[in-house]
């Protein structure tokens, strides 16, 4: 049987020998005949009567069909378990099985997967780790983007950064858009922002993380990571799914890079935007992440600036603090999206913008002020209408942008 949908996509115990899929055919499509197919093509990959002197050997590897349900629409949801013998612990060997080469010509979508909770890695950091290192407790962590994503030197990341650390930031990462480019490569940019994350260190105690923005080849973009953690960087970006799940991997299992991993979510739309295939977001952005060692997620608020649905963000929330990854919901993020941020999440939450705060009205400085004075109303239970924010920070950027 298929389980309720809020048990969907848990954790199956520690130690289980068998990973669960959950795959959507489409009206049309002859759901029965697909699931079977999954379940030996994507395994033994041949049941044919001649191997059948290997039989007790290759039935040890075969798919099981769990459940097959039709749907009211005509389609039809199976429940396939794949051995986990047949894996060896990576994300890259895991997504081959459950839709490598079957995903070339099925129409089918995964909607849940169901790993056993030792599968994979788990955040070296997560939330608690990265409230460990900022002593900030009890509000949501504020981070911001540094915008304009291209054309600035290191010094003009420095020059932003200064402002944004005065006003008490938590954390800033880089765009994803931003490789290591002549113009502002990317240890230089490390650089000229150390002093700055040290100098608020020692006038406040507080520390500030800088997520850097990896990229390169596999093995330069490792490189790069260990140089820069060589350095003092103290987190660092990646853009996971073009890079590879195993570069993400690879970077948690290394000693020399022990630091959080800020893992962004371009390229997500071209896996799991498609409504009849590929994979469901909370798989992608959720499962898969917080089995794969990120530290915390970034990805589209429902009420932000891109199309997103309230039901995918629940279902990467649910998946990512089941393993205390930090969810970052993101993308159009403003001092008026606040209170519906907290609304749905609570405190435990890092409230991501970059254009909401590098374009307030007033400075840099007043963007990430404004965030402030918008928590501190919120904690008070104080309303966040424009009417009711006197003067000030908070009062221009919801001029600005709206919402509270
Ligand atoms: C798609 S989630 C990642 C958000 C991001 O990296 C970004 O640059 C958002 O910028 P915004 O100005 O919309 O805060």
């Amino acid at each position: 049987m298929m389980p309720a949908e809020d048990e969907r996509s848990k954790d199956l115990p520690a130690g289980h020998s068998w990973i669960e899929v959950d795959y959507r055919f489409p009206p049309g499509a002859d759901g029965a005949r697909q699931a079977q197919m999954l379940a030996v093509g994507q395994t033994a990959g041949s049941w044919h009567a001649r191997h059948s002197h290997r039989e007790k050997e290759l039935r040890s590897h075969l798919g099981e069909v769990r459940s097959l349900a039709l749907q009211e629409d005509g389609g039809t949801v199976a429940t396939i378990a794949f051995p986990r013998g047949n894996l060896d612990g990576s994300m890259g060997a895991l997504l081959t099985m459950i839709f490598g080469k079957y995903s070339l010509g099925g129409v089918a979508r995964i909607l849940a997967l169901r790993l056993p909770a030792d599968y994979g890695l788990r955040p070296r950091f997560g939330l608690p780790g990265l409230r460990q290192r900022l002593d900030v407790h009890g509000r949501p962590l504020i981070m911001a983007i540094f915008k304009p994503a291209l054309g600035l030197d290191a010094a003009g990341h420095a020059e932003i950064l200064a402002q944004a650390a005065m006003a008490g930031l938590d954390i800033i990462k880089d765009d994803e858009i931003l490789p290591d480019l002549a113009e502002a490569p990317v240890l230089e940019r490390w650089r000229a922002c150390a002093p700055i994350i040290e100098a608020r260190r020692d006038r406040s105690g507080r520390d500030l993380l800088y997520a850097v923005n990896l990229s390169g080849d596999a093995r330069s973009l490792q490189e790069q990571a260990r140089r820069l953690v060589a350095e003092g960087a103290n987190a660092l970006l990646l853009n996971v799914l073009t890079y590879g799940f195993a570069v993400l991997e690879a970077l948690v299992r290394d000693p020399e890079v022990a630091v959080p991993i800020f893992a962004h979510p371009a390229f997500a739309g071209a896996l799991c935007g498609a409504p009849e295939h590929g994979l469901a977001y909370g798989v992608v952005l959720g499962t898969l992440m917080a089995h794969a060692g990120a530290d915390a997620v970034l990805y589209p608020a429902h009420y932000g600036s891109l199309p997103f649905s309230a039901a995918d963000e629940t279902a990467i929330v649910a998946a990512l603090r089941a393993r205390a990854v930090a969810p970052v919901p993101s993308a159009g993020v403003h001092p008026g999206t606040l209170a519906q941020i907290l609304g749905d999440y609570g405190c435990e939450v890092i409230l991501n913008a970059g254009t909401g705060i590098m374009d307030h009205p007033d400075g840099i400085g007043p963007g990430v002020l404004a965030f402030f004075e918008a928590w501190e109303r919120w904690q008070q239970g104080e309303s966040l209408r424009l009417e009711a924010v006197p003067p000030g920070p908070l009062h221009r950027a919801l001029e600005k942008w709206g919402g509270g």
